[in-house]
């Protein structure tokens, strides 16, 4: 995280609040696809990998909120990958975005330990301010993450409601208590959002592209909402999906941009007509948890 060695790291939920009304509330997946370097004219290899990942960030890096780096698309290409993911990371943040790696870590909490420190410690090679976390080995699981996070200033999101069809079998089975699975995972993020003020640092995933949440979205904490463009989500979908929790939304969009590239121009207005889209339908600052209206009464 940036700050001082020995102080205190802000929030990530309050540096996220501070990018989101500074730079637009946009999201931008870096998902480097074979198809899209093909499209970029670039070979499916690591100098490929290299130039489409530096043009992304030195494109849109001065005016996206958060990159969302897909850790899949480096990782494919083994350690060499990892590397342009590192030099992402640290160039992405040094220009003043936050970085959001998609890495849906979930494992035994012995082993999360290790995610946590390769995500969310300070001085590690891929340390991000904030990473995807899978919950489906319980979400006690997660807690090496959560304390690292809370503990160094980090955020983490949770897979609740993903934006893929087949994440319901899932994510809407009825847990032993009677909430659906997704409810359970919403509640536990409430939790630890207590107290948080202006925005937790504690998200949850909540894929744009659902026909209705059927949940209870009042986790204080922020919702990243992929699925918009080449998944068929559209801003103006936002509204009625997300209701009272829309503040809290941090809509997330990868191929929709990128295929507006190489050039930066064209990365530039995809961006920019992205974020016009929003700012049509988002409302102003979020309220604080647990303010009147906050919650969201779709159960
Ligand atoms: O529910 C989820 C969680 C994560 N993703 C990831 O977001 C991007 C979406 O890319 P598009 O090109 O905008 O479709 C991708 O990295 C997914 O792994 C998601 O789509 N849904």
């Amino acid at each position: 995280m940036t700050g001082t060695p020995g102080a205190a790291a802000e929030p990530f939920g309050i540096r996220l609040r501070r990018a989101m009304d500074t730079r637009g509330p946009l999201c931008v997946g870096i998902d480097p696809h074979a198809s899209l370097l093909a499209e970029w004219g670039l070979d499916d290899d690591v100098a490929g990998l290299e130039r489409f990942t530096r043009t992304v960030v030195e494109s849109l890096a001065d005016r996206v909120a958060v990159f969302k780096p897909q850790a899949a698309f480096f990782e494919r290409f083994g350690s060499r990958g990892l590397a342009v993911l590192e030099h992402a990371i640290a160039d992405a943040r040094a220009a003043g975005a936050l970085v959001l790696t998609d890495a849906k870590r979930g494992d035994i909490g012995s082993t999360m330990a290790a995610y946590a420190d390769a995500f969310l410690t300070p001085g590690s090679p891929l340390c991000s301010d904030a990473v995807t976390l899978s919950p489906y080995l319980g979400f006690g699981s997660l807690r090496p993450a959560l304390d690292a996070a809370r503990r160094h200033g980090g955020g983490v999101f949770v897979l609740a409601l993903t934006s893929n069809p087949e994440g319901a079998e899932v994510q809407r089975a009825t847990a032993a208590d009677g909430r659906p699975v997704a409810q359970v995972i919403l509640d536990r993020l409430a939790e630890e959002n207590r107290g948080a003020g202006v925005l937790g640092s504690f998200g949850a995933v909540v894929g744009a592209t659902l026909a209705e949440t059927g949940v209870d979205l009042a986790t204080g904490g922020p919702l990243l909402a992929p699925g918009l463009g080449a998944q068929g989500a559209r801003a103006a979908d936002l509204p009625r999906l997300f209701g009272a929790a829309l503040p809290r939304v941090l809509p997330s969009v990868s191929r929709g941009v990128l295929r507006r590239g190489p050039s930066a121009d064209g990365l530039r207005r995809a961006v920019r007509e992205e974020t016009e889209r929003l700012a049509a339908v988002l409302p102003g600052p979020v309220r604080a948890p647990g303010e009147p209206g906050e919650r969201v009464s779709e159960r």
